[in-house]
């Protein structure tokens, strides 16, 4: 595979001048014609598991949908010859967790934060069809106190989340066939595909948002010990029913939805 990319190429992020801040953008991290050639490897060379939804692969630590961080049951994957370009360098080493996934159209992933005590830097690349992803804050407040942002993923766009967005605001993809774009038009959703980038944090997160930080809840003693993942996993219906939150702050089945 030609993969002529020169590390500027990979370190070209900016900081988008909206509100929340902290997205850190880049078009065309790649080209069109290596976003064709990355898309016939998923769909020809790999395998993919079998069932309906979004579809995850992993690559260097596999991400544990249990703990929200990484599965120490399962050894390093070094990364393959495909992924190896992608990798942004943008930070001061490789990430730690990389993961792959399918959204045919109409899935989605849950609003979530990404843990903080697992999780520092947080990057995603886009390939395939657009999306609109929903960055919101201010869940268990009054409505007029929720704020709620879309951004455009358009395919080949590197984006960083960093700071306040990555920190204080959830992020997800609206389970749907269609988007609706600020001009009013509406757009089909078609096969679309993301690899999200993890870095494995060093020390604790100091942030203290006892709403989404599972350390700040830790510390204050109010982390359900991922209650709702592991009733979901176990089919526990009443507390399911109960929409007992995890600590990241969606609900259980939500929660379910995200650990697949
Ligand atoms: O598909 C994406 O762009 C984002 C995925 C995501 O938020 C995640 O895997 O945690
Ligand atoms: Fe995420």
């Amino acid at each position: 595979m030609d993969t002529h990319l020169d590390t500027d190429s990979r370190n070209n992020l900016t900081e988008l001048p909206i509100s929340p801040s902290g997205i850190l953008w880049q078009n065309d991290f790649i080209t069109p014609d290596h976003e064709q050639r990355l898309i016939s490897i998923f769909q020809t060379e790999l395998t993919w598991p079998e069932r309906n939804g979004r579809l995850s692969l992993h690559y260097g630590y596999t991400f544990d949908y249990k703990t929200f961080g990484i599965d120490p049951d399962i050894p390093y994957k070094e990364f393959p010859e495909w992924l190896q370009p992608l990798i942004p360098t943008s930070e001061s080493r490789p990430p730690d967790q990389v993961c792959l996934q399918y959204y045919p159209p109409g899935a989605g992933i849950p609003p979530h934060v990404d843990s903080h005590r697992a999780w520092d830097q947080l990057y995603a690349l886009s390939l395939g069809a657009p999306v609109l992803m929903a960055l919101k804050k201010g869940k268990g407040k009054a409505k007029e106190e929720q704020q709620r942002v879309e951004i455009d993923l358009l395919p080949r766009s590197m984006m960083k989340l960093g700071g306040e967005v990555r920190l204080h605001w959830t992020h997800g993809i609206a389970k749907r066939k269609t988007d609706t774009l600020p001009d009013g038009s509406v757009r089909i959703r078609k096969d679309r595909w993301s690899i999200t980038y993890r870095w494995a944090r060093e020390g604790e997160c100091e942030c203290g948002d006892t709403e989404l930080c599972d350390t700040a809840q830790a510390r204050l003693g109010t982390e359900k010990e991922k209650r709702s993942v592991l009733a979901a996993a176990a089919g526990a219906e009443s507390d399911i029913k109960s929409g007992s939150e995890s600590p990241s702050g969606f609900q259980a089945q939500e929660a379910a939805e995200y650990g697949r």
